[in-house]
């Protein structure tokens, strides 16, 4: 199926006048970090003002759903805890739900807040590795990294204070066989969108543990099923009237395609117009626009 790119005002209008609920990454399509991307404010406006459902699915961990909500209103941007799915929040509902997590067990985070907060909200014991953040390893230390039986699960996320001690602890949890310990990932993406670019992602941080352990981690985020099961299992849209939108092929529109969504790509983040439309391209789009900003200009239709 060919890629329809939306161009003009009436493109715009007819692409909007097909759905009632947009499923909306975060960043790269909303935001690079806390800079809001052009246009972006003015359409959310003009498409709440038109009646339509706007859901946040991200797959950055790095927040809560409540401090989500901060930030979105820091922004600019009104939100609810309940119109907010994270990867942070999927894998909570996960070790929650499916894993039956034990409640004799703690899980080491390698991670942000956004993946401690999740896990404490449904009462899974925590142990965070910000304890770990700036402290420098010296190889006299490594006999000081002592195996731990009360881990059961190491979930790892985006971490801007990942260092050698972190990945050390994380890996002796992780090796040893009669622990059995759960190896978590809240998402795989390779890279982060920054308004310069881009920089290595969570699944770029979690490739020495992968590397050094020889296993594949459970993925919670788009586009794998926990982050699927968490997002319909808690909201019901109508898939024919409801469009996913992002700025990666690998997750935001693969989720999209996974859900039997409508999906639209924007080219503010990380995947670029040749890449959506090189040939050997497994995954396409329905829709592809060059900024999700653009669209306020439907009303001038
Ligand atoms: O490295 C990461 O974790 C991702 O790049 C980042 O979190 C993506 O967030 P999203 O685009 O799903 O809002
Ligand atoms: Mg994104």
């Amino acid at each position: 199926m060919a890629i329809q790119r939306l161009t003009t005002v009436e493109d715009y209008k007819g692409f909007l006048d097909r759905f009632d609920t947009f499923l909306l990454d975060c960043d790269g399509v909303l935001w690079h970090g806390s800079h809001v991307l052009e246009g972006i404010l003015e359409t959310v406006s003009f498409l709440r003002s038109h009646g339509k459902r706007l859901v946040f699915v991200t797959n950055n961990s790095t927040l809560s759903r409540a401090n989500y909500v901060k930030k979105f209103e820091r922004l600019g941007i009104m939100a609810e805890e309940k119109d907010i799915f994270s990867s942070s929040f999927a894998t909570a509902v996960y070790l929650k739900n499916i894993l039956q997590f034990p409640e004799d067990k703690r899980v080491y985070v390698v991670g942000e807040s956004g993946i401690t907060d999740e896990l404490g909200a449904v009462g899974i014991n925590c142990v965070s590795s910000a304890d770990d953040n700036g402290v420098l390893m010296t190889h006299a230390d490594m006999g000081t990294v002592e195996q731990d039986p009360t881990i059961g699960a190491v979930v790892c996320g985006f971490d801007i204070n990942l260092n050698y001690r972190k990945l050390a602890k994380a890996f002796t949890y992780l090796n040893n066989k009669e622990q059995n310990a759960h190896f978590i990932l809240t998402n795989d993406d390779s890279t982060f969108p920054a308004p310069n670019g881009v920089f290595p992602g969570t699944g770029s941080l979690a490739q020495p543990l992968i590397h050094s352990l020889k296993r594949t981690p459970l993925i919670m985020g788009k586009p794998n099923k926990p982050m699927l099961d968490c997002f319909f299992s808690n909201y019901h849209t109508d898939p024919t009237r409801t469009c996913m939108v992002g700025d990666r092929l690998d997750t935001d529109i693969a989720f999209g395609a996974n859900g039997n969504l409508e999906t639209l790509l924007v080219l503010t983040g990380v995947t670029t117009e040749e890449e959506a439309f090189a040939p050997s391209q497994p995954i396409k789009p329905t829709f592809m626009i060059q900024s999700f900003g653009d669209l306020v200009k439907a009303k001038d239709a």
